[in-house]
């Protein structure tokens, strides 16, 4: 740990930041979901690759993915047919995950509906319809849901930066609206940015960092507080290739303890960190599985350069199939 990751700017997050930041974070009854799309708008944002609409024809229900934990591991994650609609679009549509410990990747196309069951997960949005429960808990208790922000580490796929901030300083506000004892957060601010590398740059201003170190500033305050859920939407956009691979190792390591769960585009990161691997389409869960389950999936009919993208290619067609032809025929 170095010195220089010390935090001054405990004493500069007061009160009244903290409680105008607790709000901004996503208050379960405040949410205006259609009108809104990201749970945090701390400062300057950085955009956000449109989502295309979703594609034709909606799959049954796939109870039969249901995959508890081992008997005897804690179960973090525990959604029921969790459902969420924009008007008639039917972002996550019928969603059952049962989730313990270990690394837990969410693949597919843009508008599947990865983002919004991050975001159910991460208690700022809440679901149209379903059971939810996480770490043990019901986020419609104002209580419960405290007790899981707590617990929680949640990087969106848009988070906002206050410019002038200091490393140390951001990550440190995030940690105090988590609710860390005062006393531990300068500790828990070292580590975590000395995990995602960041040691040299902890006094440096954000303005002054580049896309990938601002992502790595997002991770950090992801993980601060050592969270028992870890959500992280996209982590690696904009990571160069020597920083994936340590990310992954961090993934790796976060999750002997921890459940996390990463949406991601990039196949490799899946490949290399998840235990486990879900691909949604249309809002709904079309595999579920390891990653070698995945990669076989491709074994002579996927399209792609790598085993693991003509798995993922190949899933995906068969569940656009599938619902194309359950469309024809309710039709
Ligand atoms: N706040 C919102 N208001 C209206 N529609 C929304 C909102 N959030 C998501 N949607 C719609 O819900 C669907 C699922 O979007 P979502 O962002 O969850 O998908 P995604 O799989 O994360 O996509 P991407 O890979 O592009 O990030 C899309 O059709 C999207 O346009």
């Amino acid at each position: 740990m170095r010195a220089g990751a010390r935090g001054r700017g405990g004493r500069q997050v007061g009160a009244g930041r903290r409680r105008r930041g607790n709000r901004r974070l996503g208050d379960y009854r405040a949410v205006r979901p259609d009108r809104e799309r990201p749970g945090h708008r701390l400062g300057h944002q950085r955009g956000r690759l449109s989502s295309l609409p979703p594609g034709r024809g909606l799959l049954r229900r796939d109870r039969q993915l249901r995959n508890p934990p081992a008997k005897g591991a804690a179960v973090n994650v525990d959604i029921t047919d969790a459902r969420r609609s924009f008007r008639k679009n039917k972002a996550v549509d019928g969603v059952d995950l049962q989730l313990g410990p270990g690394v837990f990747g969410l693949l597919g196309p843009n508008g599947a509906g990865k983002t919004s069951l991050l975001r159910m997960l991460a208690t700022v949005l809440p679901p149209s319809s379903g059971e939810i429960r996480l770490l043990d808990r019901d986020p419609r208790g104002a209580a419960a849901r405290r007790e899981i922000r707590r617990r929680l580490g949640y990087l969106p796929q848009n988070l906002g930066y206050y410019p002038s901030f200091t490393v140390v300083e951001f990550i440190e506000y995030f940690a105090l609206l988590k609710e860390m004892p005062s006393a531990a957060v300068p500790k828990a601010v070292a580590t975590a940015v000395e995990r995602v590398d960041l040691g040299v740059k902890a006094k440096a201003k954000l303005r002054t960092l580049s896309g990938g170190m601002l992502r790595r500033v997002g991770i950090a305050q992801a993980i601060v507080n050592d969270p028992d859920l870890l959500l992280l939407d996209e982590p690696t956009a904009g990571l160069d290739p020597e920083q994936r691979v340590q990310f992954r190792s961090l993934m790796r390591s976060l999750g002997e303890r921890a459940t996390v769960i990463v949406s991601t585009h990039l196949v490799e990161d899946v490949g290399a960190a998840c235990g486990e691997v879900a691909l949604m389409s249309d809002g709904k869960i079309v595999f579920r599985g390891t990653p070698a389950e995945l990669t076989a999936r491709g074994e002579g009919h996927g399209v792609g350069d790598a085993p693991l993208e003509r798995g993922y290619s190949a899933v995906l067609s068969a569940a656009r199939l599938s619902g194309a032809q359950s469309g024809a025929v309710s039709s």
